[in-house]
């Protein structure tokens, strides 16, 4: 595959001029033995909120781990418009919640791409993290231990990880699955902002209430992309009933 850096926004082949932070083209990627994305082609709008939406098993993990460049497709394009490389947030379960781990250990591991894992954190990285942690809202769990915390608490600590890597581009794999509805609607509500202030965020969800919040939609199924656009006519009850009818 290959990755390319482009200074000036990304357009579309058709040339339609289009302020994109991510383009990839023709991607295909899984796992040894397992084929899971086939032939996607789609960008990702910058400062904007772009959801990944689709059944279980359609490929929004692996989509988003290979925009974050861990996971290496067997062929196809990804462009990135000029900018740090991407912030990553794993799902929840992903993390260990029985790693020992207190909240703001958590979110320093943020900072170990750019200081490396064996040097001490520097003033500037204990700044960033206490901003991070306040943005979030979760500076008074600092001490706390990460799988003492609610499943909100736990997932604005990841989030602010994210915000730690110091990048405009931040992928986060289901951020509100689980969650209650206030909880919920707060993380919204703070990717909302975060974009505001000049992030660009992809998300995989199942939360179709979280889709329908995005500015715009890529609905996988069986790993080929079968909508892209706003999440009024991607996800259109037509479309739900569609991909999700029972086999
Ligand atoms: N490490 C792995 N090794 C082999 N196959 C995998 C691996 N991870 C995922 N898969 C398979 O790849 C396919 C796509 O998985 P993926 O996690 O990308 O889907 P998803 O849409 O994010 O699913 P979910 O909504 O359940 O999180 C699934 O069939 C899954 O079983």
């Amino acid at each position: 595959m290959t990755i390319m850096f482009n200074k000036n926004p990304l357009s579309p082949p058709d040339g339609e001029p289009r302020n994109e932070r991510v383009r990839f083209h023709g991607l295909n990627a899984g796992y040894p033995g397992r084929p899971v994305l086939h032939q996607l082609s789609a960008g990702v709008p910058a400062l904007a909120v772009t959801a990944l939406v689709g059944p279980n098993g359609s490929g929004k993990s692996t989509l988003l781990g290979v925009l974050a460049g861990v996971i290496a497709a067997t062929s196809g394009q990804v462009r990135y418009a000029e900018g740090p490389p991407p912030a990553f947030v794993p799902q929840r379960g992903a993390v260990g919640d029985t790693l020992p781990l207190t909240a703001r250990q958590t979110v320093e591991m943020g900072r170990w791409g750019e200081r490396g894992l064996w040097r001490w954190p520097t003033r500037q990285d204990r700044t960033v993290v206490d901003s991070a942690m306040e943005r979030l809202g979760v500076a008074h769990l600092g001490a706390r231990q990460l799988g003492e915390l609610s499943g909100g608490q736990r997932q604005r600590v990841l989030i602010a990880q994210g915000l730690a890597q110091q990048s405009d581009l931040l992928l986060l794999d289901e951020p509100t699955t689980g969650l209650d509805p206030e909880a919920r609607e707060r993380i919204t509500a703070l990717l909302t902002a975060l974009v505001a202030d000049g992030t660009t965020i992809v998300q995989a969800t199942h939360d179709l209430e979280a889709a329908r919040s995005a500015d715009t939609c890529l609905l996988l199924s069986d790993g080929r992309l079968v909508a892209d656009g706003p999440p009024a006519e991607v996800l259109s009850p037509q479309s739900l009933s569609r991909i999700w009818q029972p086999t």
